[in-house]
């Protein structure tokens, strides 16, 4: 059995890349590492390089073609984008397998920073914002504690496979993530405002949805265990039906789909209060048309305190699952995974439990 938790930094220094995208959040990344983090990572004796990153995809064709030996642990300082490309730089990889067991680590430098609020979660601290939310994950980064982070592989029609850390997302939370990104300069609070605009147009949307209950389904082996990915597939081709212990959902008409496998949606949404970083599970929520627009604004106040599950509303599904697959038939709509939007069309997704390593409390 691997132990729950090592520590990164053995004997020797270690040796960790730190990438900053300068342009992330409100586009003081840098400066607000200079401000609160590099002084903290010399006290710790933590020797580093930075890389400012100058494109989209310089992160994810930098740790493609890395010497890995070099590095002990990569860490992003950005948004949750930013690491979305690390971890799929590394699956890209031939040695992948060994690449992805590389520790990653996340200071938070853009305006949702779901994984920082997460991770911080994790650590049973009180709740964190902005530059304390960021001491905190510097804090955890100078202490270098290792622990499993499960990844969710996701395919489309197209045939594109990608891997993911956070969450698979569908109407309501894709639009208001993507529409209100000419916010970013207001900070996290550009979340509320791209609710209140979309629920001002609350629109629904067409398609099935299914997905492998976890009762269904023991918690797969992780990765070093079972050695390939293709050995424990649990989706059948997208051109296939779901297999008999599938549960099929009898609607039809959503309002949004959102497939999470971390705590937090952003700093200040709680979604799933039981989550924890290697639980296994995709957490799927679900809202059905016919909400009114009091009722959902309701649960996104009440998701601040992690009490939405508990506001009783109809139209509000949770579901812990292995597998999802997600058709929407509503000719336009956006579907964003880790915040990043995807191809739209026929999507499915299925857990790998502690396939990447991760900095944590
Ligand atoms: N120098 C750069 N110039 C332009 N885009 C970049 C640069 N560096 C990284 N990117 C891209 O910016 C995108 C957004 O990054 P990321 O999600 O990390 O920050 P963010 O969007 O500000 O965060 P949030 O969504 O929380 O506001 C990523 O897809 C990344 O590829």
């Amino acid at each position: 059995m691997e132990p729950e938790q090592s520590a990164y930094r053995g004997m020797r220094p270690c040796r960790t890349m730190i990438l900053v995208n300068p342009h992330s959040g409100r586009g003081q990344a840098l400066q607000l590492f200079t401000g609160h983090i590099q002084a903290m990572l010399t006290e710790a004796d933590v020797p580093y390089t930075l890389v400012i990153t100058e494109h989209q995809n310089h992160a994810r064709e930098l740790v493609r073609n890395a010497d890995l030996s070099q590095w002990d642990a990569l860490v992003i300082m950005s948004g949750d984008g930013l690491l979305f490309e690390v971890i799929n730089g590394l699956m890209e990889r031939e040695d992948w397998q060994q690449a992805i067991k590389t520790p990653l680590g996340i200071l938070p430098g853009g305006s949702g920073n779901a994984l920082a609020a997460s991770l911080h979660h994790y650590s049973q601290s009180p709740p964190a914002w902005n530059e304390e939310l960021l001491l905190s994950c510097g804090f955890m980064l100078c202490k270098g504690l290792v622990g499993p982070l499960d990844l969710v592989s996701v395919h489309l029609a197209s045939g594109q496979r990608f891997f993911s850390f956070l969450s698979l997302a569908w109407g309501f939370v894709a639009d208001v993530d993507i529409e209100s990104e000419k916010y970013r300069h207001v900070g996290a609070i550009r979340f509320l405002m791209g609710t209140l605009v979309r629920l001002a147009s609350l629109r629904v949307y067409q398609g099935r949805l299914a997905y492998l209950p976890a009762k269904e389904e023991p918690k797969p082996q992780t990765e070093n265990q079972r050695g390939s990915l293709n050995n424990h597939s649990l989706l059948p081709g997208l051109d296939q039906p779901v297999p008999d212990n599938w549960t099929v959902v009898n609607e039809e008409d959503f309002v949004l789909v959102l497939a999470i496998y971390q705590s937090h949606l952003a700093e200040d949404l709680w979604t799933v209060p039981g989550a924890t970083a290697d639980d296994g599970l995709i957490h799927l929520f679900y809202v059905t048309a016919g909400i009114s627009r009091p009722a959902l604004l309701r649960l996104f106040l009440a998701m601040e305190k992690g009490s939405h599950l508990a506001c009783g509303c109809p139209h509000l599904a949770y579901e812990k699952v292995r597998a999802v697959r997600l058709e929407p038939t509503s000719q336009q709509g956006m579907i964003t995974v880790d915040g990043e939007v995807v191809e739209y069309g026929p999507i499915q997704a299925q857990i790998h439990p502690g396939m990447a390593n991760l900095i944590r409390g």
